[in-house]
């Protein structure tokens, strides 16, 4: 029988432990607010918009809700980015991503001050990520290191591939598992022969953005699989990029969607936001 991941669990351990020490911060007098900025109102934003303002209170951490209109420009959103970054009483700045099309995102999250870039988006903290340096990661990269270090699972020597090359997950997913001293590989749009790579790994991270890609047959018996997709199905029901059905059997281990990644997500954001007064 495969062990199945529990994020639910793992994150609620997470958040209570920040719980604690948010405490305890608060007593030495110091106190964590997050900015929470979003540009329309695209539904699935919003839920996880609401999902994170949760997360804020039930740890301790303000947090600021920013609404703006769809059509809000460039200029305007980098106006508040800069009243933000100049707010001394905001310690974490998070604009939720997409953006609409109008709007460039990079110059959005660069304006982003990189003392208060709780996704660790931004170029400074992705440099700061490469070199080993101290400095905010990547939540749901960083939530997954927790969801197998918590697990049991064990990651030096192992090789793990991840599939995806985004600049939010694949990416910084890679240098997290390097700095774990796994032997990484990363394939995307343009690998040749992505089924017999992905066959290789011990650890096989999914993030393809692409509802049940990954299959039986794309899995070696025995390995760790971290689904990273977050889809809504035909009939309406979360699914991820791997078809938990096909896979399941196959292997020594795996995440659900939902309650897998997406709340470590969550969780690691609370993270960086609590890091900025610790
Ligand atoms: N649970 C959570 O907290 C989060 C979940 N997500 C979810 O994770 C998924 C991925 O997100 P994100 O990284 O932002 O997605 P992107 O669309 O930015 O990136 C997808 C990556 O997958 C690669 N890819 C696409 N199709 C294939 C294929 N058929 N074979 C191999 N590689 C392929 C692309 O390659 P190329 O570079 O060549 O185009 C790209 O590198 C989405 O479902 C998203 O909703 C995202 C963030 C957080
Ligand atoms: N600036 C920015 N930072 C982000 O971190 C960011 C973003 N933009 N844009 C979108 C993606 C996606 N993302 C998720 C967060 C939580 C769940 C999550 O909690 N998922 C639950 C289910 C939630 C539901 O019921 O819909 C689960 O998997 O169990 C999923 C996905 C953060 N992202």
């Amino acid at each position: 029988m495969a062990q199945r991941i529990d994020g639910k669990l793992i994150s609620q351990q997470i958040k209570d432990e920040l719980k604690e020490e948010v405490k305890r911060l608060e007593a030495q007098g110091r106190h964590a607010c997050l900015a929470v900025v979003q540009v329309g109102d695209d539904p699935a934003s919003t839920v996880y918009v609401r999902n994170k303002k949760k997360a804020c209170a039930y740890i301790g951490i303000e947090s600021r809700a920013y609404e703006l209109p769809e059509s809000t420009t460039e200029e305007e959103l980098v106006k508040l980015v800069e009243d933000l970054n100049a707010d001394v009483s905001v310690n974490g700045i998070l604009v939720q991503l997409p953006l609409p099309e109008h709007i460039d995102e990079d110059r959005i999250i660069r304006t982003i001050s990189p003392d208060k870039d709780v996704d660790g988006f931004h170029p400074v903290s992705v440099g700061r990520l490469w070199i080993g340096e101290k400095g905010f990661l990547s939540c749901t990269p960083a939530g997954i290191i927790q969801l197998l270090k918590r697990s049991e699972i064990s990651i030096e020597g192992k090789e793990c591939v991840i599939i995806g090359r985004s600049n939010i997950v694949g990416k910084p997913m890679a240098a997290l598992m390097l700095r774990e001293n796994a032997t990484v590989t990363v394939a995307h749009s343009r690998t040749k022969n992505l089924k017999e790579i992905a066959k290789r790994a011990d650890i096989l991270i999914v993030a393809v953005g692409k509802e049940r890609l990954i299959t039986a047959d794309y899995v070696k018996e025995g390995a760790v699989v971290i689904d990273v997709g977050m889809h809504r199905d035909a009939d309406n029901h979360l699914c991820g990029d791997v078809d938990f059905d096909s896979v399941e059997p196959a292997v020594s281990a795996i995440t659900p969607v939902p309650g897998g990644v997406g709340p470590m997500t969550i969780a690691m954001l609370m993270n960086n936001c609590v890091e900025t007064i610790r």
